[in-house]
Formats: structure tokens, sequence, C-alpha cells
């Protein structure tokens, strides 16, 4: 039998990290294209592809924080949208929850208002490198379409 100290936590003192939770959107075109933007100048990962969004304000839902991220980033506002994924990555920076939404309507011309690049990407992607948060996601994107793992 194991004694009950072996298995404590050697490092009580210190906290267990707090997620920041992460709105999410997959914006998708009828003909399946995704749209994929680059990280702004200034945060971590600056330069990675990403799909957009942010982190939650407190009292936001996912819903409402994604709205307010794509008018923000984007300056287009979206329809409905409900979560999908939820799925988690530890970077170095923060522990990330990320709660991803599919969406399908949205109104608005595209302005990329944080000096960002965006593409609309059909898989597989041209694009690279993405963040390493989103990899889990493209994996069920292409698991849906019927396609290969993607190659990361
Ligand atoms: N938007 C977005 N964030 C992602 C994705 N994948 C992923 O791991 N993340 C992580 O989720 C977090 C999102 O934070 P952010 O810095 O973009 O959020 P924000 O716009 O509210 O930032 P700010 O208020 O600090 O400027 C980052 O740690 C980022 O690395 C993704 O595909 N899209």
């Amino acid at each position: 039998m194991v004694a009950e100290t072996a298995i404590s936590d050697p490092s009580p003192s210190v906290p267990p990290r707090k997620h920041t939770e992460v709105a999410v959107g997959i914006l998708l075109r009828p003909d399946g294209a995704m749209l994929l933007s680059t990280r702004p100048p200034g945060k971590p990962y600056a330069g990675y592809w990403e799909f957009p969004g942010g982190k939650l304000e407190a009292g936001e839902t996912v819903e409402q924080a994604l709205r307010r991220e794509l008018i923000e980033e984007l300056g287009v506002t979206i329809g409905a949208a409900s979560v999908w994924k939820v799925t988690e990555h530890d970077y170095p920076h923060a522990l990330v929850r990320l709660h991803w939404c599919k969406v399908r309507e949205w109104t608005g011309e595209f302005e990329m208002r944080e000096g960002q690049t965006m593409a609309w990407q059909q898989m597989p992607l041209t694009v690279a490198p993405v963040l390493p948060g989103a990899y889990p996601v493209l994996q069920w994107l292409a698991e849906e379409r019927g396609l290969p793992p993607v190659a990361i």
C-alpha cells in the first residue's frame, strides 16, 4: 500500500494555475472555407495563424465575448454562435480554456483593425505556423470532412 505522504503534493504552497477562458470563432463560408488570421504584433506568438477570438471579460458569456472580439478585431457582427468543442492548452504565458464556436452568419465588411492578415482557407491549410492550441480543432475539422489527419 502506498503511504499517504508519498502521494501528497510536494509543493502545496504553489496555487494551481487558473484557466484563462477564451472564445474562438470558426467562421465558415458556404463553400467550407474557414477564416484564419495572424496574431497581431506585440502579443505572444505574434505572426502565428489563429482563429479569431479572445479572452472573456468579467460577466460575459462565450457568445457575448466572441461577438465583442470579432467587432473589435475584424469589424464584423456575428449571428448566433454556440459552443461546439472545448479544449485546453498550457502555454508558458497562460493556461487557456478555448471555447470553439462555429459561425456561419455575420454582417459587415472585414477590416483588419489590429494589423493582422486574414486568409480564407480550405483544408489542407496553405498557411503556417498555426497556434498549437488550435491543432485539436483542425484535426476534428479534417475528420468531419473525411480528410486525412492534418500534418503539423
Ligand atoms: N484567438 C485565438 N486564441 C487562441 C487560439 N488558439 C489558442 O491557443 N489561443 C490562445 O488563446 C489566448 C487568446 O488570447 P488573446 O491574447 O488572443 O486574447 P485577447 O485578444 O482578449 O487579448 P488581450 O486582451 O490580451 O489583448 C492566447 O493565449 C492564445 O494563445 C486561436 O485559434 N484563436
